[in-house]
């Protein structure tokens, strides 16, 4: 008999990784069920026990709040038990990094957390699903994944779910990191972690207010959407601005008509590297928006910033407290 000295969950939520073609209908949709997945997986590892908890077939796109929450709550009741040392979950991989971002913000835990997927599905010759479940497993296992908040493995790379993002339609390597890289690499049967990461604050709260929007600068653009998202109810508003963190001189209007409504507008960039700061002067510029009373995000993206701000506002409604929670993120 096996001595099994470690357990791994792995939580299967859907995505390609879980899909197959259907002939009638000529394209891919949601079909195996994690246990239908692992009998391909083989069990590659002599000395880990595998258990699987079957969360749903959901593709990606359809992934909700409630379902995040849901997800959370099944990982940490997973986390809490002492025969588990780490959990993998399988996810679409179209809105994989806001879900790895929330848990990273929500789940206090040193256990390993990973996020993996595919990019092909199993009826295809490439299907990648199998790889990453293993590389996955082989980084949940690994002692120096502790402590490091919730991580991304995909195709051998290892990533920090405040850093990753999706930047192919197609590719294998659909995942990067534009500013730091990844922090690690699986190497055959090895995981090699090549730096540190300095984990996120936590934003421990049970309410999540859903009620945010997100919006991106272009050029010429007025504040019509500005002023729509906050005649609708919105709580807070996320504007990736151009370069630095600046608007068009006609969005103006509407941010400051946010704000005397007490809805909250953080303004990150949309470039991919770098972080927001109040450098320019202009009509539009940092500097004006920040002295109206919006809120600077750093160095996080539009998808991150609105993840984080959705958890900010269900944790305080106090304005000042939510500057300082983007602010200091470490
Ligand atoms: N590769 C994938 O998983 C993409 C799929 N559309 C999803 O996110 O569910």
């Amino acid at each position: 008999m096996k001595s099994l000295s470690k357990k791994v969950a792995i939580v299967f939520t859907g995505g390609t990784i879980a899909m197959a073609m259907n002939k009638d209908k000529n394209s891919f949709v949601p079909a195996l069920t994690g246990y239908e997945i692992m009998k391909l997986f083989n069990n590659h590892f002599d000395d880990v026990e595998i258990e699987i908890v079957d969360f749903g077939n959901y593709p990606s796109p359809h992934i909700t709040i409630d379902l995040l929450k849901k997800l959370k709550s099944v990982i940490l009741s997973l986390l809490n038990r002492s025969d588990i040392c780490g959990v993998v979950v399988t996810h679409g991989t179209d809105t994989l990094e806001e879900s790895a971002y929330f848990l990273d913000l929500t789940l206090d835990f040193s256990k390993p957390v990973i996020l993996t997927g595919s990019m092909r599905n199993v009826s295809e010759d490439e299907y990648d699903g199998i790889n990453n479940i293993k590389a996955s497993i082989r980084v949940a296992i690994n002692e120096k994944s502790i402590g490091k908040g919730v991580l991304v493995v995909f195709n051998n790379k290892i990533f920090a779910a405040s850093e990753v993002v999706k930047i192919s339609t197609s590719s294998l390597d659909a995942f990067c990191s534009p500013m730091l890289g990844p922090i690690g690499f699986v190497d055959t049967d090895k995981v090699i972690f090549y730096r540190n990461i300095i984990p996120q604050k936590k934003i421990l709260t049970d309410a999540v207010e859903e009620k945010v929007s997100l919006l991106k600068t272009v050029i010429g653009m007025d504040d019509k959407l500005i002023k729509f998202c906050v005649d609708s109810g919105d709580k807070g508003i996320v504007i990736e601005g151009t370069g630095r963190g600046n608007v068009t001189p006609t969005m103006v209007e509407g941010i400051k008509y946010a704000l005397a409504n007490n809805v909250i507008v953080v303004i990150v960039s949309r470039c991919l590297t770098g972080r927001v700061l109040d450098t320019y002067g202009y009509k539009g510029g940092g500097k004006e928006l920040v002295s109206i009373g919006a809120i600077l995000g750093e160095n996080l993206n539009g998808l991150k910033a609105r993840i984080k701000l959705m958890l900010s506002l269900g944790y305080s409604n106090n304005y000042e407290e939510i500057k300082r929670m983007f602010q200091s993120a470490y």
